[in-house]
């Protein structure tokens, strides 16, 4: 590991680390706010830091194992030292690492090895929930979603195609490669931020993993079609959703939060996707009109998130078996009310980004045996460890004439 000395960047490092574990602030957000308030440092600096923070997210609790509880203590800077001591890294010759005791950081370091929720920095009680339901296979995802996801983007193709999209980011020296099996998604070949460049502002593309990039596909979606997209938050499936149907049709973009709607309007703005209609629902009496109404219903439903562990590492340590519990409730209320919309014969799609068989296939399994008019088409799962990339379950049925 490379390790810049310069102490302002440990302060940065320490403000920012606060605020995601003392103000539970998301780590992308705290960065950037102590990117604004640094504004002189590098791109070099701002990588370093924002690598080690990630990295300390991730690899919390084995850290605060090895280093014997610095965070507890809140001694921010023994905790980066101890990080940089189980790398192997050189720590930089500064007054406050001046003390750091290496060696007893890697005694306890193999300690913690021998404790899988530690080794594998999660909670005592998420790694019992999946180490329940997924047995030993739980183990080769967690080391799976313990690794930095890689930044895939979709070629938006309301807007621009695949040459022109990569034509332009090489000017501007940014590198894509084509992801073989995924129509549209190309993965970042250097760190780049993305956000800021012209070809993101319009529109061209839109940074989505690319297992998630399969949802909108099984839909099945054709160009005139009338769409609900039941649980569309800020409208990553949406959008693709309308590309796929050439901006041709009807999309009802549904969710129970406003602002999220009005993130997708937004977006949708920007991507040049006009066939996209919001409906907030405040109660499910607004859904009456809606009956039977739609030749595709996609659900993609809120879920624990299991399978994205490495896009939101801080979950591992909030994730509990009440979320969970409520999570099932929710899940199973979704897909009764939201499966009424579907028109005969027409295709029902009901997807999380978890894991979880209980979140997942057996769902299915009840609503199915409580709607005999349904019948299964199809049913993925899309393992972290497996595909190299978030993972997803998706399961497609279609209600009989
Ligand atoms: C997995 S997220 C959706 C992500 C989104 N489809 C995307 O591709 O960006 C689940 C969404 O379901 C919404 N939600 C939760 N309960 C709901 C309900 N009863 N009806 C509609 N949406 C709901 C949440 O607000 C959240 O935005």
């Amino acid at each position: 590991m490379e390790v810049l000395p310069y102490h302002n960047l440990y302060v940065g490092m320490i403000e920012t680390l606060e605020s995601i574990f003392e103000k539970g602030d998301y780590s992308d957000k705290a960065l950037e706010r102590t990117f604004k308030k640094n504004r002189l440092w590098g791109s070099r600096d701002r990588g370093f830091v924002a690598e080690m923070v990630y990295d300390m997210v991730r690899w919390k609790r084995t850290i605060d194992f090895a280093s014997a509880n610095a965070l507890r203590k809140r001694h921010y800077w023994d905790f980066i030292a101890a990080w940089i001591v189980m790398n192997d890294g050189r720590l930089p010759d500064l007054e406050e690492f001046k003390k750091v005791k290496a060696q007893k950081i890697k005694g306890n370091y193999l300690q913690a090895l021998r404790i899988p929720a530690i080794k594998h920095s999660i909670s005592d009680e998420l790694f019992e929930i999946g180490q329940n339901e997924l047995g030993d296979q739980w183990i080769t995802e967690l080391e799976a979603m313990n690794q930095a996801a890689p930044a895939v983007l979709r070629v938006n193709t309301l807007r621009t195609n695949e040459k022109e999209l990569k034509a332009e980011l090489l000017d501007k020296e940014i590198r894509i490669t084509k992801l073989k099996r995924f129509p549209d998604a190309y993965v970042l070949v250097e760190k780049e931020n993305l956000f800021l460049t012209e070809e993101f502002k319009k529109g061209y593309f839109e940074m989505q993993d690319a297992n998630s990039q399969l949802v909108a596909p099984f839909v099945e979606v054709e160009p005139g079609m009338r769409v609900a997209d039941a649980c569309a938050g800020a409208g990553g499936k949406s959008l693709h959703l309308a590309a796929l149907m050439e901006n041709k049709g009807n999309i009802v973009s549904m969710d129970i939060h406003q602002w999220k709607l009005n993130e997708l309007k937004r977006r949708a703005k920007r991507a040049g996707a006009h066939n996209i209609q919001t409906k907030l629902i405040d109660s499910t009496k607004v859904l009456k009109r809606f009956n039977k109404s739609f030749d595709r219903v996609l659900i993609d439903a809120p879920c624990t998130g299991l399978g994205v562990l490495r896009r939101n590492p801080d979950a591992k340590y909030k994730l509990d078996k009440a979320t969970l519990e409520r999570v099932l409730v929710e899940q199973k209320e979704i897909l009764e009310t939201y499966s009424k919309l579907l028109k005969p014969e027409g295709i029902l799609v009901y997807v999380t980004c978890s894991i979880l068989p209980s979140e997942n296939s057996e769902q299915v399994k009840t609503f199915l045996s409580n709607h005999p008019e349904f019948t299964l088409l199809e049913e993925k799962t899309l393992m972290p460890a497996e595909t190299g990339f978030d993972g997803f379950y998706m399961a497609k049925m279609t209600k009989k004439a």
